[in-house]
């Protein structure tokens, strides 16, 4: 039940030691976080509905300020490599400040699940200074049905204070933005940043560090599947298709971006999605598009006209990662219960702007363990003109800035799950074709569609297929409703030896990333590796 308590009534959160708050508005509903957001002025509605935010500075998660403390809880279970650490004394430090800056403010607080399976979800309580950011996580998180309420006790706090700035020499931080990650004392502090996507990529971190204890595979993937439950899964770094391709008429959406894979089947550990807005089109993605037409969306970033109310998606003014944030019942085909079966196949989305990879190929569970500890996608330059290099990104399991273990623990969950339920693997490219980014273009929605279904019913397996030269994989010759020249990505290229020179060079960027795993896995994943043309890197370097 909702509750508001004012002028020093009990609050609920004295035990966290949050104490002298204005106001306190507990687990309010959508129509009152609404109303509370835009009486404070926090956002605007737009045509439809929606509810429009600017978030300022920044409007994408900021990787570079995360911290987990340090202590004999954390010390040989996290990845210090690749977690930034800080010590207890810094985060027992931001938390007194943390409670000071919270004096004297109104603050919204949720009670809500992260996970659909009851065995293994976690009950969080989210403490916000915006009305908008609890109307955000209300979306994206499992809401509790009222009797659960009653008896619900939180395992862990995040507490997210735009407001506040983190001082460097205080907290141990590298600027006034902070996420700090305390797994001993079960908290979460954001600080410095109003980008809603901290807090549910929070809640993904803890359980990313929880659930591999009990067994339980964490995955940045999205899910969908069948009437007779044929599910797969679709792992992909930002930006890959995770949210475009689950949103599919003629499958039932499980989730967009986090999963659990457990003895039970597949989970949501969310209840809502988080979809790219920039440049939606209403054909390829009528379900997402719907969205932006309803009440109850939350647009981030979104540019809208302020006289007609009307949005320009395609303008990317404040933000080239514009997004909408909806529960998952705003999709028609979505999942009531957020859980479904063991899947059948796998699928491991990337982005690749240089404009090599396949558009799909099939994956030995070698391959796919190499793929998956190797996470490859690239960036584009965005919108800046005359920018023409793509950047490669490595991101261990698809998801590194959220996985505070070890790659291999992740790894070896995998492996036995793909063994033990029989899982067909593929690698699909939403990147580019005909071309790196700069001359070809990006792969149609339609056809990485068509690729995927052929996947998902069974038939592409019958397909014939040619070994893919530089990756090994391999890769249908032809797929009906697909152009047969898109399969072959070198004979889309206006130039052979042009693409060969990238595809060595994308080859030896993957080895050379891989090599920090080779004392961690088994030789026959090591033997997965992609071949370097060596006469085509040298004359590249002939260049
Ligand atoms: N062939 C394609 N397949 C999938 N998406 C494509 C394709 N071509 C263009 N796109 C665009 O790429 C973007 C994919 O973004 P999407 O939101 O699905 O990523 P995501 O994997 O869910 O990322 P995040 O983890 O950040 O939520 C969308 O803007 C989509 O319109
Ligand atoms: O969390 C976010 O900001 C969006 C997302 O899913 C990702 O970046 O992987
Ligand atoms: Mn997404």
């Amino acid at each position: 039940m909702s509750s508001v308590a004012t002028n020093g009534q009990a609050t609920g959160l004295e035990h966290l030691g949050i104490e002298g708050a204005a106001a306190v508005y507990r687990n309010l509903n959508e129509a009152a976080l609404y109303e509370e957001a835009v009486k404070r002025g926090e956002g605007e509605i737009a045509e439809g509905g929606p509810l429009v935010v600017k978030t300022g500075l920044h409007t994408g998660r900021s990787a570079n300020d995360k911290f987990t403390v340090r202590d004999e809880t954390t010390e040989d279970t996290v990845w210090w490599e690749k977690n930034a650490s800080m010590t207890p004394g810094q985060f027992a430090a931001l938390w007194e400040d943390f409670k000071t800056h919270m004096k004297g403010k109104e603050l919204f607080v949720q009670d809500l699940f992260g996970g659909a399976d009851l065995d293994h979800r976690l009950p969080v309580t989210i403490v916000n200074e915006l009305a908008w950011h609890n109307l955000f996580i209300r979306h994206l998180l499992r809401r509790p049905e009222a009797h659960e309420l009653n008896d619900f006790e939180a395992q862990f706090t995040i507490v997210n204070l735009p407001s506040f700035k983190a001082d460097p020499a205080r907290h141990g931080c590298r600027s006034e933005t902070i996420i700090a990650v305390d797994f001993n004392r079960r908290m979460v502090l954001i600080g410095g940043t109003s980008y809603a996507g901290e807090t549910k990529k929070s809640v993904f971190t803890i359980l990313n560090y929880l659930l591999p204890a009990k067994g339980v595979m964490p995955m940045h993937c999205s899910v969908n599947t069948t009437e007779n439950d044929n599910a797969a899964i679709f792992f992909g770094l930002s930006g890959t298709g995770k949210t475009t391709l689950s949103a599919d008429a003629s499958r039932t959406l499980v989730g967009d971006d986090e999963h659990g894979w457990s003895e039970n089947g597949l989970f949501n550990f969310e209840g809502g999605c988080y979809a790219k807005m920039i440049r939606l089109s209403a054909e390829a993605e009528p379900e997402i598009f719907a969205t932006t037409k309803q009440w109850g969306t939350v647009l981030e970033n979104v540019v809208m006209d302020p006289v007609t109310r009307k949005l320009d998606l395609d303008d990317a003014t404040l933000a080239e990662n514009s997004r909408g944030a909806y529960p998952i019942h705003a999709i028609p085909n979505a999942s009531a219960t957020g859980r479904c079966g063991q899947p059948r196949n796998l699928v491991m989305l990337t982005c690749d702007a240089y404009g090599v990879m396949p558009p799909i190929a099939k994956l030995t569970p070698a391959q796919a363990m190499y793929h998956f500890l190797s996470g490859y996608t690239a960036k584009v330059a965005g919108t800046e003109k005359g920018v023409k290099e793509p950047t490669a990104t490595f991101s261990a399991c698809f998801g590194g800035p959220f996985m505070p273990r070890h790659p291999a623990e992740y790894g070896a969950l995998l492996r036995e799950l793909i063994a033990e339920h029989d899982v067909d693997c593929w690698l699909v490219n939403t990147g580019w074709t005909s071309g790196a980014y700069g001359t070809g273009h990006r792969m149609p929605i339609k056809a990485t569609r068509t690729l995927l279904n052929a996947a998902l019913d069974g038939s592409l397996k019958n397909a014939t297929y040619r070994e893919d030269p530089n990756f090994g994989f391999m890769v249908p010759t032809s797929v009906p409703g697909v152009d047969d020249q898109i399969l072959n990505p070198r004979s889309t290229w206006a130039d052979g030896d042009a693409y060969d020179v990238q595809a060595a060079r994308l080859a030896a960027m993957f080895i050379e990333n891989f090599a920090k795993y080779e004392d961690h896995v088994a030789p026959y994943v090591i033997a997965a590796a992609p071949r370097v043309n060596q006469a085509a890197l040298s004359r590249f370097a002939a260049e």
